[in-house]
C-alpha cells in the first residue's frame, strides 16, 4: 500500500462511529486510513427535507465526493442506500452486521405489552407504525423525526411514553442499555438492510476494492441482497411500508396491504448459497405479494392483523399537542427508517 485511504464521513455521531469502525478494520488489515469530513447539503441546508431531495441527500453528497476523487471510500447505513446501483461506484464491502432488530425505549423500562392503553409511541417510519398498531391497535402513534438523541429525548422529557428505533443505531452510539424491549425480527420485521453497513468506492479503484474485499461478510451480503430485492421489486408496484429480514434460516417479509392489514411471508433461506439466488428469492416473494395485493385477498384467510380503522394514516401523525415536528431541517432529520420516500433514488 502506498497511499493513505481517505474515508469520507458525515459529522453526526452515528456516521463518525460507523466510519471509525470501518477505518479500524482496514487498519488492522494493514491499510493507512484517514477520515475526511464531508459536509452534506442536508447537514447545512435549512430548507424542509422534501425540498432538497429527501433522505438521499446524505448518501449522494458522499457519492459525489467519491466520484470527484475527494475521498476514496464511504460508509453508509445500508438501509438508507437507494436500491438502484450507482454509476461508477462499487458496493465493495458489506461487513458483519450489527443487531438488525427494532427496539423499544420506554419510560420506566416498560415493554410494549406493559404500556398503558392509549400510550403515545413515537416513530416516523410507516413500517414501524404499521407493526406497532398490528400488535397494539390502542396506541397513539406519533410521527417524530430527528437523530437518535432527539428521538430518545422525547421519552426522557415525558412528551412520549416510548419510541421505536433501530437497535443498531443505539448500539453504535453506546445507548443500548436504554432499550426496554428488543422486538423479535420474525414478528416485528426490520427494514431491508437494517443494522448493516455498505462501504462504497470507485468501481475502477482496484487498490481500495481489494482492501475492502477483506471486510466483506458473504452471509450478510446474501441476506441484504434478498431483503433489498424484496423492496426493489415491490417499489415498481406498490408504495406500502416494507419489512424484510433474512436470518440464516428464514427470509421474513411483512408488507401493509391497501386495506391496512399486514401481510406476512416466511421463506426458507438456509439453502440460499449466493447473491443471485438471494435476489431471485426476494423477487419471487415480491411478485407473490403483488399478486396478493392485486387480487385484494387481504381478507380471505390471510389473517389480517390490523383492522382498517387502525391504519397508520388514520391514527398516526402529529396531533398538534405532541413533540414538535420541526420544519427546520436537522442533521439526520429524515424518516427513521429506510430509503423511502426518496425522490433522488429514481425509478
Ligand atoms: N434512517 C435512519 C437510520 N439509518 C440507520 C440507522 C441506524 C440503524 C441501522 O444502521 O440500520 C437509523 C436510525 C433508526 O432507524 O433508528
Amino acid at each position: 500500500m502506498t497511499r493513505a485511504l481517505r474515508l469520507g464521513t458525515r459529522r453526526s455521531a452515528l456516521a463518525t462511529t460507523q466510519s471509525s469502525w470501518v477505518a479500524d478494520l482496514l487498519r488492522r488489515g494493514g491499510s493507512e486510513v484517514e477520515l475526511v469530513e464531508v459536509t452534506t447539503h442536508g447537514d447545512v441546508n435549512r430548507a424542509p427535507l422534501a425540498q432538497i431531495g429527501g433522505t438521499g441527500v446524505f448518501v449522494s453528497a458522499l457519492r459525489d465526493a467519491l466520484l470527484a476523487g475527494e475521498v476514496d471510500l464511504a460508509v453508509h447505513s445500508l438501509k438508507d442506500l437507494p436500491t438502484a446501483p450507482a454509476d461508477g461506484l462499487a458496493l465493495a464491502a458489506v461487513p458483519e452486521r450489527e443487531d438488525a432488530r427494532d427496539a423499544l425505549v420506554a419510560a420506566g423500562g416498560r415493554t410494549l405489552a406493559q404500556l398503558p392503553a392509549g400510550a403515545r409511541v413515537g416513530t416516523g417510519s410507516p413500517r414501524r407504525q404499521a407493526l406497532l398498531l398490528a400488535l397494539r391497535p390502542d396506541l397513539e402513534v406519533v410521527a417524530i423525526r430527528g437523530n437518535i438523541d432527539t428521538r430518545v429525548g422525547f421519552v426522557a422529557s415525558g412528551e412520549l411514553d416510548a419510541v421505536v428505533l433501530a437497535a443498531a443505531g443505539l448500539a453504535r452510539i453506546g445507548r443500548s442499555d436504554e432499550v426496554s424491549e428488543f422486538f423479535d425480527p420474525a414478528a416485528f420485521v426490520p427494514a431491508p438492510g437494517q443494522g448493516a453497513l455498505a462501504v462504497e468506492c470507485r468501481a475502477d479503484d482496484e487498490e481500495v476494492r481489494s482492501a475492502l474485499a477483506r471486510l466483506d461478510a458473504p452471509a450478510v451480503r446474501r441476506a441484504v441482497a434478498a431483503e433489498r430485492q424484496v423492496l426493489a421489486s415491490l417499489e415498481a408496484g406498490c408504495s406500502a411500508p416494507v419489512g424484510a429480514h433474512a436470518t440464516a434460516q428464514t427470509l421474513h417479509v411483512a408488507v401493509q396491504d391497501p386495506g391496512g392489514a399486514l401481510v406476512r411471508r416466511a421463506l426458507p433461506f438456509a439453502t440460499v448459497a449466493d447473491e443471485a439466488s438471494a435476489r431471485t428469492l426476494g423477487a419471487d416473494v415480491a411478485r407473490d405479494l403483488l399478486a396478493h395485493e392485486l387480487s385484494g385477498a387481504s381478507g380471505a384467510g390471510r389473517r389480517p392483523e390490523s383492522p382498517p380503522a387502525s391504519r397508520p394514516g388514520a391514527s398516526a401523525g402529529n396531533h398538534g399537542d405532541g413533540p414538535q415536528v420541526s420544519s427546520e431541517n436537522h442533521p439526520q432529520d429524515r424518516p427513521d427508517d429506510g430509503p423511502r420516500p426518496d425522490p433522488e433514488s429514481g425509478s
